[in-house]
């Protein structure tokens, strides 16, 4: 048996909020005033989560809004730590730090003052490649940004409309030849066409065997691409199986029943 691609073993998340009636400074000052301490909430946005994803496996991760889905691709992604428990990514040559795809608040590595060709090799090294691996790519990275004109590459990324902005994190993220693929679907990247130049990319690292894990309320497309759906429900796994179609029915059947339908 191979090792797995990603490895989630008793993972806890929880958020703590300082909730005093007001916020920042006047809250501050409020609290002072009354003698009372800001109250805390405590949100646990994952409970004890283990999930074992092989090398290969596009697997969907469902659930209703606030169930953890976001905080579980973060904490893959790695712009989280657990509270406790452990994420790890055994296939890979550094089992902590794999290539990794975040397609998930792209061009977030950008610095707005650099150019969009001097993003491509700083994004790049963040994502883990050399400015020599990146040079390589470049021409593919303009070419499916839709970046025809010179104009483009030389000014600075603050300057750029938020759809060139998206088109080109995108595009410097799918070419860093990722072992993980993340995808977030609420993140809408560009016009119809360029969406479905994503779609197309994404189908094409299915062929390549990589690994992905993607987010979705849209239960037709997680039918078409999930070859397993992992069904969050209050922070903790409520099914997990290859039967896509059968956890989908599981899922929506809850939803039915909790509207007393
Ligand atoms: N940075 C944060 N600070 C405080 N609470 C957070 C933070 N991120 C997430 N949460 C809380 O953790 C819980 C899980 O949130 P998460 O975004 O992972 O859910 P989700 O399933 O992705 O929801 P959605 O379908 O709406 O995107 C929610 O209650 C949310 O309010």
């Amino acid at each position: 048996m191979s090792l797995p691609a990603i490895q989630l073993e008793h993972v806890h998340k929880r958020f703590v909020l300082q909730s005093s009636g007001y916020a920042g400074l006047k809250g501050m000052l409020g609290a002072l005033f009354d003698g009372k301490a800001p109250e805390k909430k405590v949100i646990t946005a994952l409970d004890d989560v283990s999930l074992t994803i092989q090398k290969g496996e596009t697997v969907a991760l469902l659930g209703r809004n606030g169930s953890g889905k976001s905080t579980l691709l973060s904490l893959i992604a790695n712009v989280m730590k657990p509270d406790s428990g452990a994420v790890t990514f055994p296939a890979s040559a550094d089992p902590t730090h794999p290539r990794l795809a975040p397609l998930l608040e792209v061009g977030a590595g950008f610095h707005p003052d650099l150019t969009g060709l001097q993003n491509i090799t700083f994004n790049g090294s963040i994502l883990g490649l050399t400015r020599a691996q990146m040079e390589v790519r470049r021409d593919d990275i303009l070419a499916f940004a839709d970046f025809d004109k010179p104009e483009y590459y030389t000014m600075p990324v603050r300057s750029y409309s938020s759809g060139m902005f998206v088109r080109l994190g995108f595009a410097v993220a799918v070419h860093t030849d990722p072992e993980i693929v993340l995808v977030d679907e609420t993140l809408a990247v560009g016009d119809a066409l360029f969406q479905e130049k994503c779609l197309a990319k994404i189908a094409e690292f299915q062929r390549e065997g990589r690994t992905i894990v993607v987010v979705s309320h849209d239960m037709e497309a997680v039918k078409k691409v999930a070859t397993r759906a992992v069904w969050l429900a209050q922070a903790r796994v409520a099914a997990d199986s290859q039967d896509v179609a059968g956890v989908i029915q599981q899922y929506l059947s809850s939803l039915t029943k909790d509207h007393g339908t």
